[in-house]
């Protein structure tokens, strides 16, 4: 299904455009139908707006971060990368991907509670039906990461909490049980290396998929600042919304009397002056460069 925007996408020869998220686009290669190319654009998403102007590179240097991360993974976990080789017109920035038969749930991992987590938890002490211990504050970090799923809401809504217990009405205990184990894993990993280069992954979403032989595989993107929340380790102190490492220069302008922009308007945020957008630019640079010791 295309969405109502298809005609916006940009037009890959020899693919066809079939669905657009909110930063990333995907594609059908013509005559296959065993594969998909997942396109990061350069959009940046805050305060559930898609700002304007995109930011440059960030969608090549999030998709190169992700395909860093499937490797440091593959020990645990098969990937549903094929292959870089792609479009000049999307080089750097898409992936050939095996088509799988996605699981319906967002299986997200918390290491640390904010967000939708304390919301929920500051509303009724649990988070996806986990029940947490008294007076956490926000930015606490839990002993292991929790597996807090939620459900795969359509474009423009926001995924709504599932039990552990949904998960497995849906998938059955067993894959149900994978999904967790996998999921809480991969984000400690994660913040096994991040935390050694200065980073703190509060959180993930990832996706799994099944292949022909229904092996359980890693897909979509993974442990990248718009899959997950990325904190400076240095700035860390609970109690308090803790300052995003990628998007705090577009969040702080947005909110300061310079952008003369009102949130609580519903309007949409006005465009970011350049200097702003070089340095969020700067932002995701930094951080593949110090998780993956490569330079961009
Ligand atoms: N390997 C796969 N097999 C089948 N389906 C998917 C799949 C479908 N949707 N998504 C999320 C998404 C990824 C990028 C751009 C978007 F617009 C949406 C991922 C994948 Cl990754």
């Amino acid at each position: 299904m295309t969405t109502p925007d298809a005609q916006s996408a940009l037009a890959i020869p020899g693919f066809t455009h079939v669905y657009s998220g909110k930063v990333r686009d995907l594609y059908a290669p013509d005559g296959r139908d065993d594969q998909l190319l997942l396109v990061a654009s350069d959009r940046i998403s805050a305060f559930d707006f898609i700002l304007d102007p995109p930011i440059p590179d960030k969608g090549a240097v999030l998709t190169q971060l992700s395909l860093w991360w499937f490797d440091q993974l593959a020990d645990l976990v098969p990937h549903h990368v094929v292959s870089t080789d792609v479009p000049d017109v999307v080089a750097g920035r898409a992936v050939l991907v095996r088509r799988l038969e996605m699981v319906p749930v967002e299986c997200v991992a918390r290491a640390y509670l904010t967000g939708g987590g304390l919301r929920e938890y500051a509303a009724d002490g649990t988070v996806s039906g986990l029940a947490l211990p008294e007076g956490l504050r926000d930015g606490d970090r839990f002993a292991a990461p929790l597996f807090t799923p939620s459900t795969k809401a359509p474009m423009g809504e926001h995924d709504e909490p599932m039990t552990y217990e949904e998960v497995e009405a849906e998938v059955g205990p067993e894959l149900a049980a994978r999904l967790r184990d996998l999921t809480t894993r991969i984000l400690a990993r994660g913040n096994e290396i991040a935390g050694e280069r200065g980073i703190l992954i509060a959180d993930t979403k990832v996706e799994f998929g099944l292949d022909a032989d229904g092996t359980l595989v890693l897909a979509d993107e993974v442990l990248t600042p718009d899959s997950s929340r990325f904190w400076p380790a240095d700035q860390w102190e609970p109690g308090h919304p803790q300052p995003s490492f990628d998007k705090e220069f577009v969040r702080e302008w947005l909110l300061s009397p310079a952008s003369g922009w009102d949130r609580a308007s519903g309007k949409a945020p006005p465009r970011l002056p350049p200097e702003v957008v070089e340095r969020t630019r700067a932002k995701y640079v930094e951080a593949y460069e110090r998780l993956t010791g490569r330079t961009f």
